[in-house]
């Protein structure tokens, strides 16, 4: 099976999220080094100058000549490091928006089978947790760690100046915390990777739940849902748990190191001194320089802490955008059907196929989810104008049709043409924006009224926002919806899909009233009435019979009303095309489709003509 227009593609291999983000701030990220390593480099000044001050102290000479250079380069230090800080921070924050706007982007891009597979909670957490770990890997990883480090060198080296033996003294006992820390901190990278996974479990399925909050509610369902997520929150805790177990023995080994190595310091410092190998100003100095070793020795253990959660979460981020996105700019391959035709394409204003005998054509066509047949052999035609109909058993394969046809999902034989060309040689642009599709849930996407019927025009329908107001309410009128918008507390821009919604019957007419915009040459609509009253639905039919005039309208309809109405129809059973025609031919012809008219539910609203 292949459930998606990219799965034949090869995988991209080697993104660099970190680098290509990174590679976008240089400028910032370089300034915050420099700044920070002009503090670092003020501070370890500083001892040596308390060094000097106490031997000036000691020979009972004027302070002053040291503390000119002390007072600005502690001053210095102090501005620089809290510049570097901003300028670390204002690059985390680019960064994370870069991040999430690049991941949002790339999941909208993806095949439907890809983000149901990788769950929309997943993603989500994907924006919110995940980006502000990796966050953690540009301040701890690029600056702070590595200034760091050098802060530890630089003290090092001049404690070496100032005594050897006690450099090596101190460096033994923060030798063997750090072999300790390093063997924690490496368990810490596996469990952030456990908790991040159990984040995105947690928030797929409260994502889930809030999706289907009617339905939870009317089963009394709240209380087991809860207890359900509970579980999942107790599993994401159970791991924060034993990450913090790990954790917390980091800071207490690194001060253990610290005070052995303080211990010994001071004895065999004081040994130093008493024999004269050692001046008490030196010993002053190389135990400021010591406390001063914590610091920079703190930031290096708790960043590479940092490093591995962001790690963790960045490998996650290279998976999510290694996935290949849908190729909607593909060149398509030169196809001897296609060429300019302006005089059919008035409305669109764009080049389309000519002499397209058929509007949607299915040739020989198998599909199957998993390795279950859905569709078999699927072969039939529908007319570039007019109107035709697909019936069929619930589960018969009607709307998986349409997925086809939409590139949605790719046939594992046969072909599926639009306007005589098959679909995989259209790009999925050019395709996408031939059909008009009303899907059976007739999604509203969160915005006003007027965004959502606007949405995928390129050009809207009007020069002016007067005319434009004037043909969506012409549009609305036809839909019988033009009363119900303008009863809304801000019209056309009222923002739906939160406070304020339309009734089902009335995002169903909205949907369509979408499609009526479209200047689409074939229209998808799967299942347009099945939640409209009788009135509504004759109104509509007639609108359908309008677009059909010069359009081809391909239904999915489970009303008998639609069926009789069409051209041409196509009765569908167990993913098989078992009879076509129009309906007089198949009640002639079809047991299958007598059946299904004489055992359906749906009831005419008039007596039946014969169509075609
Ligand atoms: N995403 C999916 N993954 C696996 N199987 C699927 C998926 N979507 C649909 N199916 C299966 O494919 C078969 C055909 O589904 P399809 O939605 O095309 O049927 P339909 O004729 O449109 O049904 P209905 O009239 O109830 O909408 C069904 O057996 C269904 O269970």
């Amino acid at each position: 099976m292949r459930t998606g227009p990219t799965s034949s593609a090869p995988a991209r291999p080697g993104v660099r999220v970190l680098r290509d983000l990174l590679r976008e701030n240089t400028a910032s990220v370089c300034a915050a080094l420099i700044l920070s390593l002009a503090a670092t480099a003020a501070t370890l000044a500083i001892p040596w100058l308390v060094r000097d001050l106490i031997e000036v102290l000691g020979r009972q000479e004027s302070v002053v000549g040291v503390l000119v250079w002390m007072v600005p380069l502690a001053l210095g230090a102090a501005a620089a490091s809290s510049l570097s800080g901003y300028l670390l921070a204002r690059t985390g924050e680019r960064l994370v928006l870069r991040l999430r706007s690049r991941v949002m982007e790339h999941s909208l891009r993806l095949p439907l089978s890809d983000v149901r597979a990788a769950g929309p909670g997943n993603l989500v957490a994907r924006i919110t947790s995940d980006a502000m770990l990796l966050r953690s890997v540009v301040d701890a990883g690029v600056v702070q760690v590595p200034v760091a480090v050098v802060t530890a060198l630089g003290t090092i080296v001049l404690m070496g100046f100032l005594d050897l033996l006690l450099v090596l003294l101190a460096f033994a006992s923060f030798a063997a915390a750090g072999c300790a820390i390093w063997f924690v901190l490496r368990r810490v990278r596996k469990r952030y990777e456990s908790i991040q996974i159990a984040t995105g479990m947690l928030a797929q399925r409260f994502t889930t739940s809030l999706a289907s909050l009617l339905t939870i509610k009317a089963h009394r369902a709240e209380r087991r849902t809860a207890r359900a997520l509970t579980t999942d929150a107790d599993a994401l805790t159970t791991e924060m748990l034993r990450a913090s177990r790990l954790q917390s023995v980091v800071l207490p080994l690194m001060s253990l190191g610290q005070e052995v190595a303080l211990a010994g310091i001071v004895i065999a410092g004081s040994a130093r001194i008493a024999h004269g190998s050692l001046t008490l100003a030196d010993f002053i100095a190389f135990i400021l320089y010591l406390l001063q070793l914590v610091s920079p020795v703190t930031i290096i253990v708790m960043g590479f802490g940092r490093l591995q959660t962001g790690l963790a979460a960045k490998a996650r981020f290279e998976d999510l955008l290694s996935l290949p996105t849908e190729p909607s700019e593909e060149p398509a391959a030169a196809d001897d059907t296609v060429s300019p035709d302006a005089a059919g394409t008035a409305a669109a204003g764009r080049p389309a196929p000519a002499r397209a005998a058929t509007a949607v054509r299915f040739d020989g066509v198998s599909f199957s989810y998993d390795g279950r047949p859905v569709l078999r052999d699927v072969s039939f035609s529908a007319p570039r104008r007019g109107l035709t109909a697909v019936v069929g058993h619930s589960g018969a394969g009607k709307s998986t049709l349409f997925h086809l046809v939409e590139r949605f999902l790719h046939s594992d034989r046969g072909t599926v043409s639009v306007l005589d060309r098959d679909v995989t040689r259209w790009t999925l642009h050019d395709l996408r924006s031939r059909l008009g599709y009303v899907d059976q849930s007739f999604t509203l996407l969160e915005g006003t009224v007027r965004e959502n019927l606007l949405l995928g025009l390129d050009t809207p329908p009007g020069q002016s926002p007067a005319e434009l107001d004037e043909r969506l309410s012409t549009v609305l009128r036809s839909v019988d919806l033009h009363d119900a918008v303008h009863a809304l507390p801000h019209g056309l821009d009222t923002e739906l899909g939160r406070a304020t919604d339309l009734s089902g019957g009335q995002r169903q007419r909205l949907a369509l009233a979408r499609a009526l915009l479209s200047p689409a040459e074939v229209l998808l609509l799967d299942e347009p009435t099945s939640q409209m009253d009788a009135v509504n639905e004759l109104r509509l039919r007639d609108v359908v019979d309008e677009l059909a005039r010069d359009r081809s309208v391909i239904v999915i309809a489970h009303r008998m009303s639609t069926v009789m109405h069409a051209e041409h129809v196509v009765a569908l059973k167990e993913g098989r095309v078992v009879a076509a025609g129009t309906h007089a031919e198949l009640m002639e012809d079809s047991e299958y489709y007598r059946n299904l008219v004489e055992n359906q539910r749906w009831a005419p609203l008039e007596p039946a003509v014969s169509a075609g």
